[in-house]
């Protein structure tokens, strides 16, 4: 297999707004190997989830180009190269818990993993409630479920921990972990700083649909001169403003 997992080539994409065209993601390149840990920063409108849409084939690209595995994002969708649990969009919510579960296990064709990922997630204490009455943070960790029984070597999660408790968030990374152990490739967006310093070994922070950093937190320590991944996020996204 290509040991680049993503490739990310000048990618824009402008959404025509009526303050005129706005360039969620701008001339942004990246490349993520295969088997790494990437968290992926940027203040509330910075891009990251236009750029996931992207990586999923879910817009279309106005300028660049994605490769994933070497391969199309539509490709990579259709050869399960690529998994993803998304902030929107996705539930069926008059649908139980149980009945997503195994509806979206079935048609992944891994009914054999419910009983495992049932148990990984803790969603079975609300199997049998409707998704629509279930809590911020039960919602996650049935998106996490939903992630898990469509396996893939690129796995790619925008804010998975929001709304979860320090319980839930323990057991996800703990779960992430076994999946990057396993060689999985995993880019994630947050806003959790603490999340970016303990469980990626690459930071890559977008300003304003441009990529301003991209490092180790030593090199956002070194080059800002901050002693924390906080001061070093405010000095890089204060000065490109
Ligand atoms: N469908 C759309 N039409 C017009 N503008 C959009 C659309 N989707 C996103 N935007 C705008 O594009 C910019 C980037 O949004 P995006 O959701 O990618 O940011 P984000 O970094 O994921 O933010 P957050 O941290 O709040 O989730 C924002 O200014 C947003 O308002």
């Amino acid at each position: 297999m290509n040991n680049l997992a993503l490739k990310v080539d000048n990618a824009t994409k402008v959404f025509r707004t009526k303050n005129g065209p706005l360039r969620a993601v701008n001339h942004l390149s990246l490349e993520i190997p295969a088997g790494q840990k990437v968290a992926l920063l940027g203040s509330n409108g910075a891009g990251k989830s236009t750029l996931f849409n992207l990586i999923l084939d879910l817009m279309t690209i106005d300028e660049g180009k994605v490769e994933i595995f070497g391969t199309t994002p539509a490709e990579a969708q259709k050869r399960d190269l690529i998994t993803s649990l998304l902030q929107t969009g996705g539930l069926l919510l008059h649908w139980t818990v149980e009945e997503i579960i195994r509806s979206i296990a079935a048609l992944a064709g891994h009914s054999d993993l419910v009983d495992q990922v049932v148990a990984e997630t803790g969603v079975k204490p609300f199997l049998s409630q409707k998704v629509g009455k279930c809590s911020g943070g039960q919602k996650q960790r049935l998106k996490l479920a939903l992630a898990l029984l469509k396996p893939a070597p690129l796995m790619l999660l925008d804010e998975p921990t929001a709304g979860m408790d320090p319980h839930a968030r323990r057991d996800f990374w703990r779960l992430i972990d076994g999946a990057a152990q396993s060689g999985a490739t995993v880019l994630y967006a947050t806003h959790f700083l603490d999340e970016a310093t303990q469980y990626a070994e690459r930071i890559i922070l977008m300003h304003q649909g441009r990529l301003i950093a991209d490092g180790t937190l030593d090199d956002y320590l070194r080059e800002t001169g901050e002693s924390t991944l906080e001061g070093a996020f405010f000095a890089l996204t204060d000065a490109n403003n």
